[in-house]
């Protein structure tokens, strides 16, 4: 019995949740989702400080100052970045201050050191008045302390990791990352860089599936690949399950008799949540459960089967244990016909591009699930429900982008 795309994406968020949380250190947190929200421990700036290298002072000491007719005022500090000052600004005085030094009491204005007869005399010329309290950074006027600054399921690029240690958060609590372990099966299978004879053939699934997990930020803890043979086959299955948190395997789902791959994860404890979903290609598609909760997805052996099936379940199913949400679809304007299939939901392999503020998308020439080729030039996933009709150009479709590509 064949269920729908829906039914397994439900069947699959039923199933996968977050694995938890670890508390890692601010260099191991890029890619990351932060697993709590962050607070402000203090506010942001910290102190009241110069924006510029200069001289605080009081404005109404030099509110008139102009080149024709500069401001003389006696220097009486110079502050350096780093150094509190304990000495407040009279009248007539001025301190020599660099840039992110704490603006000393008695000043509210910092004049830039351009507009100034310059550093390291007694006295100072003004030459410029510029606004009251200009070049000065107030205390909190970026973020309040207690201010919620990073939400829970935040992801982790550089620019939050600056964030973080902005504040001197040295370490933060994320999502657990989930280890992925992959088994292509299949006897014709060999290696690139070896030689191939007879009927066989090149092991494109181990190298798809490798690749696309490094691209979303997981290294495979795991890569087997199992003959045709159920002993080894239970056998690399164990291993590679024992290594992860959710297994991947390519090839030997469907009805052949040569494959095993269900049977031996039965055999594993691994409980069949689905198995066949009416789409095309990946009509073979298997989901399952192991008795520790681990999530295993069985790819049909197709590549671009296995490529569909891992865009339109693994990517989501990756980020529900990662504590992420899944990319979003969008809809694109078909620039050619799309062949919708009568039964199943048709995913192609296809481009997508913006012009004039719209998005435009068309498959393929290559339409076949074991036409590997049909990647080239391809950016996205362009799908269809069941329907007798072709779906003529001009109608928008859903769309999801290859995670490793772009406009
Ligand atoms: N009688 C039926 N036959 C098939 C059905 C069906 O419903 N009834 N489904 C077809 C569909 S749809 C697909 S997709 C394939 C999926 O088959 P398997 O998942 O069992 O995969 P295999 O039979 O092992 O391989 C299919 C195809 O892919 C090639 N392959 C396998 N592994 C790799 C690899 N690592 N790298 C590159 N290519 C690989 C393999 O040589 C086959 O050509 O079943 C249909 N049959
Ligand atoms: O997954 Mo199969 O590709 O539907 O031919």
């Amino acid at each position: 019995m064949m269920i729908t795309v829906q039914e397994a994406h439900s069947l699959i968020s039923q199933t996968v949740v977050p694995l938890g949380i670890e508390e890692l250190p601010l260099g191991q947190l890029l890619g990351r989702v932060l697993a709590l929200e962050m607070t402000a421990p203090f506010s942001l700036p910290r102190f009241t400080n110069a924006a510029m290298d200069g001289f605080a002072l009081k404005w109404s000491d030099i509110s008139t100052a102009s080149r024709q007719l500069p401001t003389p005022l006696h220097v009486t500090q110079k502050i350096p970045a780093g150094t509190l000052s304990t000495e407040p600004i009279a009248f007539g005085c001025c301190a020599e201050i660099m840039t992110g030094a704490p603006l000393p009491e008695g000043a509210d204005t910092v004049v830039a050191f351009e507009e100034s007869s310059g550093f390291g005399t007694e006295f100072v010329d003004i030459y410029k008045a510029p606004k009251e309290r200009a070049n000065v950074r107030y205390r909190g006027e970026e973020v309040a302390m207690g201010e919620i600054v990073l939400r829970k399921g935040t992801f982790l690029s550089p620019s939050e990791i600056a964030v973080l240690a902005s504040f001197g958060i040295a370490s933060a609590a994320v999502f657990k990352k989930p280890r992925i372990s992959i088994v292509t099966v299949g006897d014709e299978v060999r290696f690139p860089g070896e030689e191939l004879c007879g009927a066989e053939i090149y092991n494109c699934n181990r190298f798809l599936l490798e690749a696309a997990c490094r691209s979303v930020g997981i290294e495979p803890a795991v890569a087997h690949h199992a003959p045709d043979e159920r002993v080894v086959l239970r056998e690399l299955l164990a291993r590679a399950l024992g290594e992860c948190d959710l297994l991947l395997t390519a090839g030997g789902i469907s009805q052949g008799e040569y494959d095993f791959v269900q049977q031996e994860l039965s055999a594993l404890g691994v409980i069949k949540k689905f198995w066949n979903v009416a789409q095309k290609p990946g009509k073979p598609l298997y989901f399952g459960s192991s008795s520790e909760g681990k999530a295993v997805f069985s790819l049909p052996g197709n590549p671009v089967s296995a490529l569909v099936c891992f865009v339109e379940y693994c990517i989501p199913a990756i980020c529900a244990l990662a504590g992420k949400s899944a990319p979003e679809k969008f809809r694109a304007t078909l620039e050619e016909p799309f062949p919708s299939d009568k039964k199943r939901h048709r995913f192609l392999l296809g481009r997508v591009r913006a012009e004039e503020g719209r998005l435009w998308c068309r498959i393929s020439p290559k339409v076949e699930s074991h036409m590997i080729t049909s990647v080239v030039g391809s950016n996205c996933l362009i799908e269809a429900e069941p329907s007798f009709e072709k779906l003529a150009g001009g109608t928008e479709v859903l769309c999801a982008m290859l995670p490793w590509s772009d406009l």
